[in-house]
């Protein structure tokens, strides 16, 4: 990519207009728009892409990426983690890759539990945030996380812009589709890594159906990358439903509310 083009792409992403994001979605979305409203959009030069996350995923079997979440606008308080803690007894459990959330009101993240995370583990670190700023997704790479997040659902279209955006800052991206729609964008947007929540985020409603329906109809329409299933996911009974479908799981309430988030993590990969 040239250096002119995504500074441009960045400029752009800056500019974009949430308004149409509905429910709770859409309320955190406002705030994360207020946050970084005028922050700087440039990227500065080209970062070479490790591709970290993409590797972690890419082994044999299902692999888990175990997320660091304190809260959730659903569950409300989780577990009052130690976010390094955390991320070594995931590591040590068996984990691929570590999730942390950075938002701050709703899911109790803040930008120091990825340092201390980044800090703990040998792990790759996903930014785990609702991405709406190229500034995000700076700090993402500063804070020497391996990929981020973009939600569809939040981005739309603009997916494309900001994949482009964290490749240029040496990231991996995890791009959140919801439904067939969103897949389509994300397909289109040259996803390499896509992720199926199987939560409505604007309902907060978990279907677990999603994840299988929705991986199939990305390999049916001939994508060669890596796929996901993410939330809701408690039992290896739930995770056999995606083994063999799936590249990877992400798991995080279930596990961050344990209490031996070690045993637990062992425990939801035994088959
Ligand atoms: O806690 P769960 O149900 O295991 O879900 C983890 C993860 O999938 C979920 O935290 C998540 C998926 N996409 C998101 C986007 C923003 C915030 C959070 C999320």
């Amino acid at each position: 990519m040239v250096q002119g083009s995504v500074e441009r792409m960045a400029t752009a992403g800056a500019g974009l207009d949430f308004s149409g994001v509905p429910g709770v979605l859409g309320r955190i979305v406002a705030e994360r728009v207020a946050d970084y409203a005028g922050a700087d959009t440039e990227l500065g030069t080209a970062r070479p892409r490790q591709r970290r996350f993409e590797t972690a995923l890419k082994v044999a079997g299902l692999s888990l990426i175990a997320e660091v979440k304190r809260a959730s606008p659903s569950q409300g308080a989780i577990a009052p983690l130690d976010p390094a803690q955390a991320a070594l007894a995931y590591e040590a459990g068996g984990a691929a890759a570590i999730s942390v959330l950075t938002e701050p009101r709703h899911f109790d993240g803040n930008p120091e539990a990825l340092h201390a995370v980044v800090a703990a583990v040998s792990l790759p670190v996903l930014r785990k945030d609702f991405v709406v700023h190229p500034a995000m997704l700076r700090e993402a790479a500063d804070w020497g996380a391996s990929a981020a997040l973009l939600m569809v659902s939040v981005l739309g279209e603009a997916v494309g812009e900001y994949l482009g955006m964290a490749h240029h800052l040496g990231l991996d991206a995890l791009v959140e589709v919801h439904d067939e729609r969103e897949l389509e964008i994300a397909l289109a947007a040259g996803a390499e890594i896509i992720g199926v929540n199987n939560r409505d985020l604007t309902t907060l409603h978990i279907d677990l159906a999603v994840s299988p329906r929705l991986i199939a109809r990305a390999r049916a329409a001939g994508f060669a990358g890596l796929l996901v299933a993410e939330s809701g996911y408690r039992t290896p009974a739930d995770l056999s439903v995606v083994r063999g479908l799936a590249d990877a799981v992400l798991v995080g309430s279930s596990l961050a509310g344990s209490g031996d988030l070690a045993q637990a993590t062992r425990a939801l990969l035994s088959v």
